[in-house]
């Protein structure tokens, strides 16, 4: 559905020439849905930019919904629905309105735009609102029509730029619920960005992670964070005992750091949940007790951390600051 080779683009500021997007690689299935994650600033809007033709690459190619980016711009442009960030309504529309006009301006006929409208509008949860003027809608109703725009004309893939900024936690999971819909009833391929870690982790089948204009890592979220980082163990034992746990602990973990400190010894292991058992085998046998058991299952921002040095929020920080 989607493939990409290369892509790059670079913006002249200042008498600088920023690298927003540095060779990017892409290769989404028919039917994924796919997070985009990283940092503010690692070059997300700008890649969904080029792949939905509103951006020009500087370099490289891409086979959009079956169209070739550089030739063909217009039949991406038919076949995809892009919901930017901020969204494209009209303020002083109203909601089913706003809708029709979209389908209008994908050249449906009137009747053809209405019944779209209609039907969006109820696979959003809108259907109560049809006739309030956009003005008024909540944040999440908001964001849930800048969606049903997006899907008027019916695209086989939709491209969501940030679905979920500034809403609350309930309006965002409503949003996840809806995107989660789309693909399960529709069969849509859903391409999104974010830079929340707990929405790539509970929404996506694949994530790729962005950073600095190059995708550092692929894969599911749990993929990434088995292959990544590992589950964390940490074992509270006597001082007295602290080295002979480490040494235990550094035969269960191979070839991983162990780090005993005060009264606790921790170390990585691929599945934390399998190393147990025998951890406490090994120090029941040499009479260690412990005082407290702890594994800590990665997230997405470990597996950042661990790729870059770095957590999404220090990468933020220090963007804003640059
Ligand atoms: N039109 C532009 N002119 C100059 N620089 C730009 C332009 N658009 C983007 N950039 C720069 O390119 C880099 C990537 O920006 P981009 O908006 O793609 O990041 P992002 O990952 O989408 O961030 P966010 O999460 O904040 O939307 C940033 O350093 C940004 O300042």
């Amino acid at each position: 559905m989607i493939e990409a080779h290369g892509l790059a683009r670079g913006f002249r500021a200042r008498g600088k020439t920023v690298e927003a997007v540095r060779g990017v690689d892409l290769d989404v299935a028919a039917g994924e849905l796919v997070g985009f994650l990283g940092p503010n600033g690692a070059g997300k809007t700008t890649t969904l930019r080029m792949l939905t033709t509103l951006l020009r690459p500087t370099a490289g190619r891409a086979v959009v919904a079956g169209k070739d980016l550089a030739t063909d711009p217009v039949g991406v442009r038919r076949r995809i629905g892009y919901v930017a960030q901020g969204g494209g309504t009209i303020p002083d529309s109203r909601v089913l309105e706003d809708l029709v006009m979209q389908g209008r301006l994908h050249g449906l006929g009137k009747r053809e735009a209405i019944s779209r409208a209609r039907s969006v509008a109820d696979r959003l949860d809108l259907a109560d609102l049809v006739e309030r003027p956009v003005k008024s809608l909540s944040g999440g109703q908001r964001r849930r029509l800048d969606i049903a725009l997006g899907l008027v004309h019916q695209p086989v893939l939709v491209f969501l730029d940030e679905p979920t900024a500034a809403l609350d936690p309930r309006s965002r999971a409503n949003v996840w619920e809806h995107i989660r819909a789309l693909r399960a009833d529709l069969g849509t391929t859903v391409f999104l960005t974010t830079h929340y870690l707990d929405e790539a982790d509970a929404l996506c089948d694949r994530v790729l992670v962005i950073d600095n204009g190059t995708i550092i890592a692929t894969g599911s979220p749990a993929e990434l964070k088995a292959n990544v980082s590992g589950d964390l163990v940490a074992v509270g034992v006597p001082e007295l005992a602290l080295v002979r746990t480490a040494e235990i602990a550094a035969r269960i973990a191979g070839q991983d750091a162990v780090l005993a400190e005060g009264n606790t010894v921790e170390f990585r292991v691929p599945r934390g949940d399998l190393a147990l058992p025998e951890l406490l085998r090994a120090l029941d046998a040499a009479s260690i007790g412990t005082n407290s058991l702890r594994v800590h299952q990665p997230t997405l921002d470990d597996v950042f951390l661990t790729l870059t040095g770095r957590t999404i929020r220090d990468a933020e920080e220090a963007h804003v600051a640059a």
